[in-house]
């Protein structure tokens, strides 16, 4: 569940986003133009802003932890660390739980031993996922995670995100990605939200 009313976002010198308001507990893709703040909004859900900018709210919350899957995914891990050695410095005691995650997402325990350069686009996006549930997540924000994937791999991507219970919301620009994985549509024009409601209202 994510429940946002009334939320503008500030740069030094700009305004990011204007009165974005909207509740949902749906699956929900996040659709605009480069530069109309899909990944600013989706920061600012998962709590993860920079510093320099800042957030005024009447309501900013998420039911459970919501957990941001970046786009360069495979830069988001230690160069230097094996995926192992990362999974034990993040994951700590939760490392137990690890063990289905990897074979429910269909992630060879080979990839332990890997640093995160030898790692495929698609196969960094599955570890950053079976991080984020390790760590409990409800709900992932996930940023254009199929972009620069092959056919095959967004699909294989498509069908992991299906059978997960966890909220998704989907940033891209694949109009037939966030018909397959969302129920609802929010778009942003320029900062501001143009459409929000159910995915045949918009797509029809
Ligand atoms: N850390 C930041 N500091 C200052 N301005 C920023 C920062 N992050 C984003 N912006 C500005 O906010 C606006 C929205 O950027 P954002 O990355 O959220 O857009 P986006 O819709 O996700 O774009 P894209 O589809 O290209 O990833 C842009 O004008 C960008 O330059």
């Amino acid at each position: 569940m994510v429940e946002i009313a009334h939320l503008n976002i500030f740069a030094p010198k700009n305004q990011i986003l204007y009165d974005v308001s909207f509740s949902t507990q749906a699956h929900l893709a996040i659709l605009g133009s480069s530069g109309s703040g899909k990944s600013t909004l989706a920061k600012a859900i998962c709590g993860i802003l920079p510093h320099h900018l800042k957030a005024q709210y009447s309501k900013l919350a998420t039911k459970g932890r919501a957990s941001y899957v970046f786009q360069d995914c495979i830069s988001c891990f230690f160069p230097y660390l094996k995926i192992k050695d990362t999974f034990q410095m993040v994951l700590k005691d939760r490392l137990t739980h690890i063990q289905p995650i990897f074979e429910r997402l269909n992630i060879p325990p080979k990839v332990w031993e890997l640093y995160p350069y030898e790692l495929s686009r698609g196969m960094a996006s599955r570890i950053q996922i079976a991080l984020n549930l390790a760590l409990e997540a409800k709900i992932l924000l996930l940023d254009e995670v199929t972009s620069s994937l092959d056919s095959a791999n967004t699909k294989s991507v498509i069908e992991l995100l299906l059978q997960l219970e966890t909220q998704r919301l989907v940033i891209t620009h694949d109009e037939e990605v966030a018909y397959a994985l969302c129920e609802e549509v929010l778009v942003l024009e320029s900062g501001r939200m143009t459409y929000f409601g159910d995915k045949m209202g918009y797509f029809s």
